[in-house]
């Protein structure tokens, strides 16, 4: 930002949307910013919320508190919606003797955009040639590039895609990451929603992670990462000795663990063995721990449908079958 200019306004912006079903609260005053030209991951276990707020940003559910506004203004105020934001929330609903051509031409009708526009998503998605296929025949892969085209009519501005990598093939998914990369280099913005963390470290770069309808997290994924930091083994000549030295240089996280190793947490290797030279210290090894970001999230929203609510499962012996071995 320069001085003087005003700062951009999120792309879509959640404030203390709760959403009650009853005696379920599926969303409880949930707060996000989703900045202009990220791609956001939406990130919860199942039945954590996300379906319902991608709806209620989107004018689907009413919030039983809360509001929202997508391109600053509120989703229901919107004067173009489908050119402001395009949307892939359930599985397409498509006649299947209809042709993907034929589809996305009543859609142009309906949002008032020319034919060509259906041309011209067909190619952004790779469709072209099964233009003129019956949907019925469409794998369910070819069925969610149809559902992001049909999204794309309008040249959104934002896409709001919920757990579009279901049933996709690993090929499916490295094409749907590029796609949503090169959308956002473009300017545009994405809210994505997964309940796989993994699947969107490669796209994401901020993540709103949700836990029984509440924020655990948001910010960027380097931010994540920061705050688990990965932790250094090391095997010195004197330890204690060392824990001293990396203090003196303002690393204090440094703990002498059962097996004698230091382990120092946000320190890189190189500067660790560069104070323990400084300090006289021999270093006999150094291991960095792996940081697994789906560990973190796992252990950010455990307690909700894991396998720790429910115990491990049991699988009874299989039956023996007459004749089978005794
Ligand atoms: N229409 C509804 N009526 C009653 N309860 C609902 C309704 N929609 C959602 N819920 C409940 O609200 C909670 C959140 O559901 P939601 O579908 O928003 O979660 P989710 O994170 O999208 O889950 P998943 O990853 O399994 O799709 C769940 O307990 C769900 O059963």
């Amino acid at each position: 930002m320069t001085a003087g200019s005003t700062p951009l306004r999120p792309a879509i912006e959640a404030v203390g949307l709760t959403k009650r079903f009853g005696a379920v609260e599926a969303v409880s005053g949930l707060s996000f910013e989703v900045p202009v030209g990220s791609v956001t991951g939406f990130v919860g276990p199942n039945g954590s919320g996300k379906t319902t707020t991608l709806r209620m940003l989107l004018g689907l559910v009413v919030p039983t508190g809360g509001h929202a506004t997508v391109a600053g203004i509120p989703f229901a105020e919107l004067p173009h919606p489908a050119r402001t934001v395009g949307a892939v929330l359930d599985s397409l609903s498509v006649h299947p003797k209809r042709t993907a051509l034929g589809h996305l031409l009543v859609y142009c009708a309906a949002i008032g955009v020319p034919d060509s526009r259906a041309h011209e998503v067909l190619a952004t998605v790779g469709l072209t040639p099964a233009a003129r296929q019956k949907a019925g025949t469409y794998s369910l892969g070819m069925r969610q590039r149809l559902a992001l085209a049909t999204a794309l009519l309008g040249d959104p501005q934002i896409l709001v895609l919920d757990e579009p990598a279901n049933g996709l093939d690993p090929e499916g998914i490295a094409w749907l990451r590029e796609f949503l990369l090169a959308f956002a280099r473009s300017g545009r913005t994405v809210l994505v929603s997964s309940h796989i963390l993994r699947e969107l470290e490669q796209t994401a770069d901020r993540l709103v992670i949700v836990n029984r309808g509440t924020l655990v997290h948001q910010g960027t994924i380097d931010d994540l990462r920061a705050r688990h930091s990965a932790r250094v083994f090391v095997a010195a000549s004197d330890p204690a000795t060392l824990a001293l030295a990396l203090g003196a240089n303002g690393f204090t996280d440094a703990q002498v663990m059962p097996d004698g190793r230091l382990a120092v947490r946000g320190v890189p290797e190189p500067t660790v063995t560069g104070i323990a030279e400084s300090a006289g210290v021999r270093i006999f090894g150094c291991d960095t721990e792996h940081v697994d970001l789906e560990q973190v999230f796992l252990a950010m929203t455990s307690g909700q449908y894991t396998a720790q609510q429910y115990g491990p499962p049991t699988i009874p012996p299989p039956a023996q079958f007459p004749g089978g071995p005794r």
